[in-house]
């Protein structure tokens, strides 16, 4: 036995690979304020969490990159700021030594246009989409999800995806303000202007992305900014169409783990078919000295969160 192998023997199994992870951090230069519900929001403090976390993330010294789960910067950052904001930030996670993988969120798209907003966060999506995949070793791939691909407030107001978004609006939500729920019943109070959905031509490219993972054996992770499970969140932040995506995704074995951000308190579910789901605490809430970042640590048969102060650490073990 080598000693790198009584090491591993001492300490158990060793990571294929892992990575770091936050979600909302959701910054803005303007004082703390609170959520329409009274939650407490913090603005200038996240910007800290994000710099505790790269500090944290560089220390492990073997995270393979990082994922940003949406909304990097708050609705309420004054429009002109917007792009210095976002730049800002931008800057601070581009101090974690390795790549990091953006997902839009919708304070992302209050302050930015889409159009501004991709070349900023560099994805390595291809034709301007805000969904992609990548492979960071050849037993896993990770899915990327644009949740606001049907959406009243991602597009121009003459945009063809804008329109089906506010026809799904005016249909399912009865109140002048789409934002509010009031009313709706159940897990009809997804239907807000502040979600959306993924549209017809995404859903048909997760699928063959899931086809083609099933061929070469890999296991999957799909990020979205919007939940996917009525389980892990609030009815009030579930993608629209969380039920045709989850339709697609349990057509197969592959996808093990959704990972989402937007509905700040957190969550964990496990569905019907095995498929994890962890929705990330969110950066924006932790009171001052606090923190909600995470680094994520991946095997053959599990996937492991360990979380940081109000992030909940969460071990995500595969059925089959
Ligand atoms: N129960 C709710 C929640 C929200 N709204 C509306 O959405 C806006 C954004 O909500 P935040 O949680 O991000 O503050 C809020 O300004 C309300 O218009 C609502 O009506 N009812
Ligand atoms: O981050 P916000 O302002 O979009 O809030 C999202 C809600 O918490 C979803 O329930």
């Amino acid at each position: 036995m080598t000693s790198t192998n009584r090491l591993v023997g001492l300490q158990g199994k060793q990571p294929l690979f892992s990575f770091g992870i936050i979600s909302d951090v959701q910054y803005a230069n303007i004082p703390d304020g609170r959520s329409f519900l009274g939650v407490p929001r913090y603005y200038q403090h996240s910007i800290l969490v994000l710099q505790r976390a790269v500090k944290k993330w560089n220390g492990h010294q073997k995270l393979k990159f990082a994922i940003n789960l949406g909304d990097i910067v708050d609705g309420f950052c004054p429009k002109e700021k917007s792009l210095e904001t976002v730049q800002r930030i931008i800057k601070e996670f581009e101090m974690f030594n390795g790549p990091v993988y953006h997902i839009i969120g919708n304070h992302c798209l209050y302050n930015l246009s889409r159009d501004s907003l991709l070349p900023l966060l560099k994805m390595p999506a291809p034709n301007g989409r805000a969904y992609y995949d990548f492979s960071p070793t050849p037993e896993y791939r990770f899915v990327v999800l644009d949740g606001y691909d049907i959406s009243a407030i991602a597009w121009p107001q003459d945009h063809p995806n804008t329109l089906e978004a506010l026809k799904v609006l005016q249909e399912k939500n009865p109140n002048s303000d789409k934002n509010s729920p009031m009313g709706m019943v159940g897990l009809e109070r997804r239907f807000l202007m502040f979600n959306g959905a993924v549209g017809k031509e995404q859903l048909e490219w997760l699928n063959g992305v899931l086809q083609e993972a099933t061929r070469h054996g890999q296991n999957v992770v799909v990020c979205c900014h919007l939940p996917l499970d009525p389980g892990a969140a609030t009815q009030e932040a579930l993608l629209w169409n969380y039920d045709e995506v989850m339709d697609v995704i349990h057509r197969y074995k592959c996808v093990k783990v959704c990972l989402a951000g937007h509905d700040h308190k957190g969550g964990y579910s496990v569905d019907s078919y095995g498929v994890h789901h962890r929705v990330l605490e969110a950066a924006l809430e932790c009171p001052p000295g606090s923190n909600a970042y995470g680094y994520v640590d991946v095997y053959h048969d599990k996937i492991s969160l360990s979380g940081t102060d109000r992030m909940a650490s969460t071990e995500m073990i595969f059925t089959s």
